[in-house]
């Protein structure tokens, strides 16, 4: 794990982009192609639109969402809507993008056109951009959840799994670790006081094992994936 830490939050999304585009490049160079999925909420704007103007083929990348909120992209909470305003613009504003949430009523009916689409569409997912709420939840893994288990079991084949008794009472579709653990490199970014704090709480040595409590844990505390923390103080 490296720990990358700034002093501010635009110096942050200037070197993650970097980094990133740089893997990017790398596997378009051995593959012909990249898979990545970005996270939603507040956090990642800069870094997005750091991303949106590096150069690289974006006709050979394909991007998703490490989770989606089950409302139309006219809502303000939709995620879709936030990466295609801030990502899909400058020089990826061709670039093709999956979306967790279909037409179904709800996440529970939409599954299985998910799970389809991120087989056929995303094929394997090389990176991912983690977020962290001050609760310990990252992708809709939320603390004490019903859909946790299902979301973290390693047994679990599902790419992505619906969450509908998340604390805001907005259903979601998110990607499992079934899916994440798969991927070549993890990035987590965070940003300002309280998630550093939230942070330092999820390292504690002797919490370590409550996963449930701080499912960020799950994340911070295995050894199948690189995993890559920005951070900063502001
Ligand atoms: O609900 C969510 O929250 C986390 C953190 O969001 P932020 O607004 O505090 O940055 C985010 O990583 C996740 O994708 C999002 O759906």
């Amino acid at each position: 794990m490296t720990d990358n830490r700034f002093t501010s939050p635009d110096a942050l999304a200037r070197q993650l982009a970097d980094d990133l585009a740089g893997k990017m490049r790398e596997s378009i160079a051995a593959r012909g192609r990249v898979c990545i999925a970005v996270s939603g909420g507040s956090t990642p704007v800069r870094f997005l639109e750091e991303l949106s103007k590096r150069k690289l083929d974006w006709s050979k990348v394909r991007v998703t969402l490490v989770d989606e909120r089950w409302v139309d992209e006219s809502d303000a909470a939709s995620n879709a809507a936030l990466v295609k305003r801030h990502l899909l613009q400058n020089e990826a504003s061709q670039t093709y993008f999956f979306s967790l949430k279909n037409k179904a009523p709800g996440p529970v009916d939409g599954f299985m056109e998910c799970e389809n689409g991120l087989h056929e569409l995303m094929v394997r997912l090389d990176f991912a951009v983690l977020g962290m709420g001050n609760d310990g939840h990252t992708a809709s893994w939320f603390p004490d959840s019903d859909a946790l288990p299902k979301c973290l079991d390693e047994g679990n084949s599902a790419w992505c799994c619906p969450v509908i008794d998340e604390p805001t009472g907005l259903p979601r579709m998110t990607l499992t670790w079934g899916l994440l653990s798969n991927c070549r490199h993890l990035y987590l970014h965070f940003e300002g006081d309280e998630k550093n704090r939230v942070y330092a709480k999820a390292c504690e040595e002797k919490e370590r094992q409550n996963i449930s409590a701080m499912p960020i844990r799950s994340v911070l505390y295995q050894s199948q994936v690189p995993l890559s923390i920005y951070r900063s103080e502001e």
